[in-house]
C-alpha cells in the first residue's frame, strides 16, 4: 500500500451486514483518475457510497494518505473529500448559491459567515461549471443537469483533496459533459486531486480515466488501464452485451445487423460507406460491402453491419482472389450501390467493379 493515496486493501461492502461485493483491493496514486463501470445494480453507488463513510463497510480497511479512513473526524474529512452522490437533496429555502457555499462551511468559523475570500471561491466555482445565473435561484426548482454543476460548483469551491462523484454526467448535455470532464482533468492534473467516480457513458470513461474499476458480480472483475480494459469482448462480456455492438476503438455503440440474405451490395472505402451503411441499417436492409481494405474506416463498421465484408489487406493492389468473390457477390444482388470511393493505383480493380455494376443495369450512384 505504500505508493498509494487511496487503497481499498480486501474491503467488502453491502447491507443490512451482508457483503454484495468482497475482496476489494484496489490502490490509486495521488492526481489518478479512476472511473467504476458496470451493469445496472452492480454495486458501483454502493462501493463509491462505503469509501465516502456514508455506508458501513462490511469488512476490510479504506487508507487515505496513509491513514485509516475511519480515523478521520468529520470535519477533517470535510477539507480534504467531497462527494457529489446522485440522491436527491430537498433542501428548504436555499438558493444555488448558498449550496455551493456549503462548500466553504468547513474552512469557516462556527457561524459559517464566508469571508470575502470564501465568497470570491464559491463565485469562481460557478464561473468554472457555467453556473452563475443560477445563483439567487431555488436549488429545488432548477433542472436535474443544473442540480448537477451547482454540486460540482460545491465539490470544487471546498478544495478536496480527492473528489467522488456518483454518475456525475447523467443528466448532463454533450457541452457540459465535456466542461465536467475537462474540471475534473484539470483538478487531477493540474493540482493532483484524486478523482473517483462512477460513469455509465463507458465511451467517456476511456477518455478521461487513468484506470478502470469493472464491478460485476460480487467482486471487482478487471481492474486496469483503459487500454487494457477497452476490449472488445471484455465489454461485451462485463455488459453481457447480446444486442448490438461496443467498437472500443472509437467508443460507438452499434445496433445489430439487419438480418436476412443480402441482395444490396455496397461498393466504397475512405469513409464513404458509413453514412450508406447507417442508412440500410435503419431500413433494416442486409448488405454485402467490399472490397475494402482492413485498415479502412469503412471496414470497421461494415464488419459490424454488414452479413459479409469482403477485405484485402492494406497497402496491397486487390487480389484475384477479393476481386472474384466481389464480382460473384454482385452477381447475387439486386441492387449495388456505388459510392464516390476514390480509386487509385492501389485499389484499381475497385474502377472494374464500379464499371461492371453499370454494366448490369444495377448501380445506384450516390
Ligand atoms: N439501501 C439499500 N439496501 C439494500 N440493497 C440496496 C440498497 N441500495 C441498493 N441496493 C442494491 O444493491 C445493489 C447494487 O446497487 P448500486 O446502487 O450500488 O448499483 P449501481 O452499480 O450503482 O447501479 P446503477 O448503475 O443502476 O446506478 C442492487 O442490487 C441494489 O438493488
Amino acid at each position: 500500500m505504500d505508493n498509494y493515496y487511496f487503497h481499498m486493501d480486501n474491503l467488502s461492502v453491502g447491507y443490512d451486514k451482508k457483503a454484495l461485493i468482497h475482496d476489494i483491493c484496489i490502490g490509486i496514486k495521488k492526481g489518478e483518475i479512476v472511473t467504476l463501470i458496470g451493469p445496472n445494480g452492480s454495486g458501483k453507488s454502493t462501493i463509491l457510497k462505503s469509501i465516502t463513510r456514508q455506508l458501513q463497510i462490511i469488512g476490510g480497511k479504506v487508507y487515505f494518505d496513509d491513514r485509516n479512513l475511519n480515523s478521520f473526524s468529520y470535519k477533517e474529512l470535510s477539507t480534504r473529500m467531497a462527494v457529489v452522490l446522485t440522491e436527491r437533496m430537498r433542501p428548504e429555502l436555499m438558493t444555488c448559491h448558498d449550496i455551493v457555499a456549503t462548500g466553504r462551511y468547513p474552512y469557516t468559523g462556527r457561524l459559517g459567515i464566508l469571508s470575502r475570500e470564501d465568497e470570491e471561491k464559491v463565485e469562481e466555482a460557478m464561473r468554472a461549471v457555467h453556473a452563475e445565473s443560477l445563483g439567487s435561484r431555488d436549488f429545488n426548482n432548477i433542472s436535474d443537469g443544473q442540480r448537477q454543476r451547482v454540486l460540482l460548483a460545491r465539490a470544487i469551491c471546498q478544495e478536496p483533496d480527492i473528489i467522488i462523484l456518483d454518475e456525475p454526467t447523467s443528466f448532463l448535455d454533450i457541452k457540459h459533459k465535456l466542461d465536467l470532464l475537462s474540471i475534473l482533468r484539470d483538478m487531477a492534473k493540474k493540482k493532483q486531486i484524486t478523482v473517483i467516480m462512477s460513469l455509465h457513458e463507458i465511451d467517456l470513461a476511456q477518455k478521461i480515466a487513468d484506470k478502470i474499476i469493472c464491478v460485476k458480480g460480487d467482486t471487482i472483475s478487471h481492474f486496469g488501464k483503459p487500454e487494457d480494459i477497452f476490449e472488445e469482448n471484455m465489454i461485451k462480456e462485463l455488459y453481457e452485451i447480446n444486442n448490438g455492438f461496443f467498437d472500443p476503438l472509437f467508443g460507438s455503440i452499434e445496433l445489430p445487423k439487419p438480418d436476412g440474405e443480402a441482395k444490396t451490395f455496397v461498393i466504397c472505402g475512405n469513409g464513404t460507406g458509413i453514412p450508406i451503411f447507417r442508412q440500410l441499417q435503419k431500413e433494416h436492409t442486409p448488405f454485402i460491402a467490399g472490397i475494402l481494405y482492413t485498415n479502412d474506416v469503412d471496414y470497421r463498421l461494415a464488419r459490424l453491419l454488414a452479413s459479409k465484408v469482403i477485405t484485402e489487406e492494406p497497402f496491397m493492389e486487390i487480389s484475384e482472389e477479393a476481386f472474384l468473390k466481389a464480382q460473384k457477390a454482385m452477381e447475387s444482388c439486386e441492387r449495388i450501390i456505388c459510392t464516390a470511393v476514390p480509386v487509385g493505383s492501389c485499389n484499381k480493380r475497385l474502377g472494374e467493379l464500379i464499371d461492371a455494376a453499370k454494366k448490369s443495369g444495377k448501380a445506384e450512384f450516390v
